[in-house]
């Protein structure tokens, strides 16, 4: 595989930007879970854990109780392994509480083709019961292969298939800011 080149299209959410749309969100699961005790947020790395963190910190400073935010790891769930061979059956790490019973509330960067959603479904129910999921994502770019939606939408982003969105979180980019980028032939 050569090296790839990519063309910046334009900035699509400043650092406020993504801080103001964390802060609705947050607001919108207190709202939408009735106060939020029995729910869990579980972070796909490696940008859905930041996501989850500052949710998470989010929720209890309007709650004022603690909100348990965990980490789904999926790299061993993905089905893009499979064409290397069959797929490893190893279960993820710790998600860092026990998700049975609990309204989990799933987080990642991008939606694209769902594929990451479906691995991380799997890995969660390899690890309990929840009494349901939904799912939380910063940008959905549309594409889905699977019936796979989210319930809660940073920005939604109308796409082509050249396109990339590029999510940049402080904690893992050094900054944070959403790009979209075009790959160039
Ligand atoms: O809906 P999908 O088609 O599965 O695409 C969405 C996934 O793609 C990105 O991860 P990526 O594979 O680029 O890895 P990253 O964590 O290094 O960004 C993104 O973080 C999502 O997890
Ligand atoms: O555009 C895309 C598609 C999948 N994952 C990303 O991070 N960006």
């Amino acid at each position: 595989m050569g090296t790839q080149k990519i063309r910046e299209k334009g900035r699509l959410m400043s650092a406020s930007e993504i801080e103001r749309t964390l802060v609705r969100l947050a607001h919108e699961i207190v709202e939408k879970h009735d106060g939020s005790k029995n729910v869990g947020l579980v972070g796909i790395k490696r940008r859905g854990v930041p996501l989850a963190q500052r949710l998470g910190a989010m929720i209890e400073k309007i709650e004022k109780h603690p909100v348990d935010t965990g980490t789904l790891d999926i790299s061993f769930y993905r089905d893009d392994l499979s064409t290397d061979g069959p797929r490893p059956k190893v279960t993820s790490g710790a998600i860092g509480f026990d998700v049975t019973g609990r309204d989990i509330i799933l987080m990642d960067d991008v939606l694209y083709t769902g594929r990451t959603i479906r691995a991380a479904l799997d890995a969660l129910f390899d690890h309990g019961r929840p009494k349901s999921v939904r799912l939380l994502v910063l940008i959905d770019r549309g594409h889905r292969e699977l019936p796979i939606e989210a319930t809660y939408v940073g920005k939604s982003v109308p796409t082509s298939q050249r396109e990339i969105i590029e999510v940049k979180l402080a904690e893992v980019d050094g900054q944070d800011q959403v790009l979209l980028v075009e790959r160039v032939d």
